[in-house]
């Protein structure tokens, strides 16, 4: 596996892979001055320096960020999933989708690509969980939720069942969302209240 992005997020996706006998072989990243991640070296991304029959992971936190590099070229996409992590019955997970220690994963749940499920978020039966979404840690989505594109799910945040939540929306660490949530909004708090709408930013 090759991983874009040497970044914290891209520490754990190595310990993962480190955890399933999964080799991987170097990082590629924008920054020139980083040379070295967790005893692997980082090569500079040019942007051609792709090899088409290796396997990658995007391992950049920000969900923009993942949907930009993943929209530039067309490489073959692997998965990381922690060895403690339990996927129900009939779950689909998307090509580049991470899945981190201690995540549950209940029946019938489709999770799209280049997502994080992140350290034991819930997420229960019938879920929907877009592309480039990040469920973070300890965040628990009841069942037959919908994560729209590209949001973000933070810390311990809890959506009661049956919800859609837009795309690119940011829900706050520790809100309790009781209702569907709009595209772009950034909605903290318990109950769950919009303060503001993204405009791009993370
Ligand atoms: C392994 C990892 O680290 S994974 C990373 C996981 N990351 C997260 O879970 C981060 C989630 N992010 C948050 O909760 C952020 O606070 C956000 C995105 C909701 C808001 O961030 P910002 O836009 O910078 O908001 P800002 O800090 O300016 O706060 C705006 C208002 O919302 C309130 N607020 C912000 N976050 C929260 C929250 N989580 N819960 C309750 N209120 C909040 C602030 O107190 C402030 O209120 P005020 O206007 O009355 O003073």
């Amino acid at each position: 596996m090759i991983l874009i992005g040497a970044s914290g997020h891209a520490k754990v996706i190595i310990d993962i892979l480190e955890k399933n006998d999964e080799a991987v072989e170097y990082l590629l990243d924008a920054n020139p001055n980083i040379k070295e991640l967790a005893g692997y070296e980082v090569i500079t991304d040019t942007g051609h320096n792709y090899a088409l029959d290796k396997q990658y992971i995007i391992s950049i936190g920000a969900n923009s960020i993942r949907q930009k590099i993943a929209g530039l070229h067309n490489l073959t996409y692997g998965w990381a999933i922690h060895p403690s992590a339990i996927l129900g019955d009939d779950v689909s997970i998307g090509q580049g989708t991470v899945i981190m220690a201690g995540a549950v994963i209940n029946s019938s749940t489709q999770i799209g690509n280049h997502a994080i499920i992140n350290t034991s978020a819930s997420v229960d039966h019938d879920c929907k969980i877009g592309d480039y979404v990040h469920i973070s840690p300890n965040a628990t989505l009841c069942g037959t939720v919908e994560v729209g594109e590209g949001t973000q799910v933070g810390a311990g945040a809890t959506i009661i069942p049956n919800l859609k939540i837009g795309k690119w929306a940011t829900i706050g660490a520790g809100a309790v969302i009781i209702s569907n949530v709009p595209d772009h909004a950034v909605v903290v708090g318990n109950p769950g209240r919009v303060i503001r709408l993204n405009n791009g930013e993370e």
